[in-house]
């Protein structure tokens, strides 16, 4: 018999799964998994509970939460030899991950697709010691997303975003970097630098439209230093994935990246803080395997 050891975070998102858990669990056993449940009791809690799971030798974690609660499974994951396979319901604020890899927002159509039994490999990111499933950046505005407080998260969902990002504005200022990529150097001002393994960022779902999940490269964005207006612009044009081609932005594909700066310098790992420049981005190609509903996912992301 099968294990799956469900990780769930009770404060993400409006804090609706709870009303689900007993036909989670439920359906997972009529599938033929055994079934426990572990709910995360604050920051860090998620990691120390994957790597438990990884010791007990459960086959496969299920993630019940937004970004931050996937990142610090994956985290607990991704140093270890026997990696469990990785199931995701969503029941965050933003769920980039889950939706780059087509995981619907409705609770039980999510735990059909692990029923299913489908799984790819998908590749994670290693900045220093930390792991990221999504996107690790920088700059004042990448700031912004773990500086949104959880309880407004939970009344407003992504307005939150929206609102802070006004409030932060005013303070909206570029950042001096240098950008080592695949040999290529870029040195100046910066109003972020994106470092992406998927195409969704911040609900923005084509923001790297080359990206592929499991291809071991990251896509490279940086947005130079711009005027608010021009920032507005490239923001708007990047809705529908054409600021790729902007003389303000830079776009490539890249397998390592080493980014650093004279200033203090704050990193975003999959929308929380994430430790200080300087940073070595290093993609770990197929790390986890992933439960996906396999008939939405591109040719070119299958496994062989
Ligand atoms: N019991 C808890 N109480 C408070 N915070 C918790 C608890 N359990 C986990 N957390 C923290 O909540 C953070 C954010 O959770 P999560 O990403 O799942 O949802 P969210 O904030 O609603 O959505 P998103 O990150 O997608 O915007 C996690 O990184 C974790 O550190």
């Amino acid at each position: 018999m099968k294990r799956a050891r469900i990780i769930y975070n009770p404060t993400s998102g409006r804090e609706m799964f709870k009303k689900h858990l007993a036909d989670v669990l439920q359906k997972l056993e009529e599938a033929g998994y055994e079934t426990s449940c572990h709910a995360t009791t604050g920051a860090g809690d998620a990691t120390v509970a994957a790597r438990v799971a990884v010791e007990r030798r459960y086959d496969l974690v299920v993630a019940v939460g937004g970004d931050g609660t996937i990142n610090e499974v994956v985290n607990g994951l991704a140093e270890q030899e026997y990696r469990p396979k990785l199931g995701i319901i969503p029941a965050g604020t933003t769920n980039d991950f889950a939706r780059a890899v087509h995981i619907p927002r409705d609770v039980m159509a999510a735990t059909d697709i692990i029923v299913q039994g489908d799984t790819i490999p998908v590749d994670i990111g290693r900045i220093n010691d930390k792991y990221f499933v999504n996107i690790g950046g920088g700059g004042r505005l990448t700031e912004l997303t773990y500086e949104v407080p959880s309880k407004l998260k939970t009344m407003l969902g992504q307005l939150a975003y929206y609102l802070k990002g006004i409030e932060m504005l005013p303070s909206f200022k570029a950042t001096e970097v240098s950008i080592e990529y695949d040999g290529k150097l870029f040195e100046g001002e910066v109003m972020l630098f994106l470092v992406g393994l998927t195409n969704s960022v911040g609900g923005f779902e084509k923001l790297a439209p080359n990206a592929s999940i499991n291809d071991g490269l990251f896509s490279l964005l940086i947005l130079k230093k711009t005027s608010l207006a021009d920032f507005i612009r490239v923001a708007t044009l990047a809705l529908r994935g054409e600021h790729v081609n902007d003389p303000n932005v830079i776009y490539t594909q890249a397998n390592r990246i080493k980014v650093y700066s004279q200033d203090t310098v704050q990193l975003n790992l999959d929308g929380e803080f994430g430790g200080l420049l300087p940073a070595e981005f290093v993609n770990l190609y197929r790390h986890i395997e992933v439960f996906v509903p396999i008939d939405q996912i591109r040719d070119e992301d299958r496994p062989e």
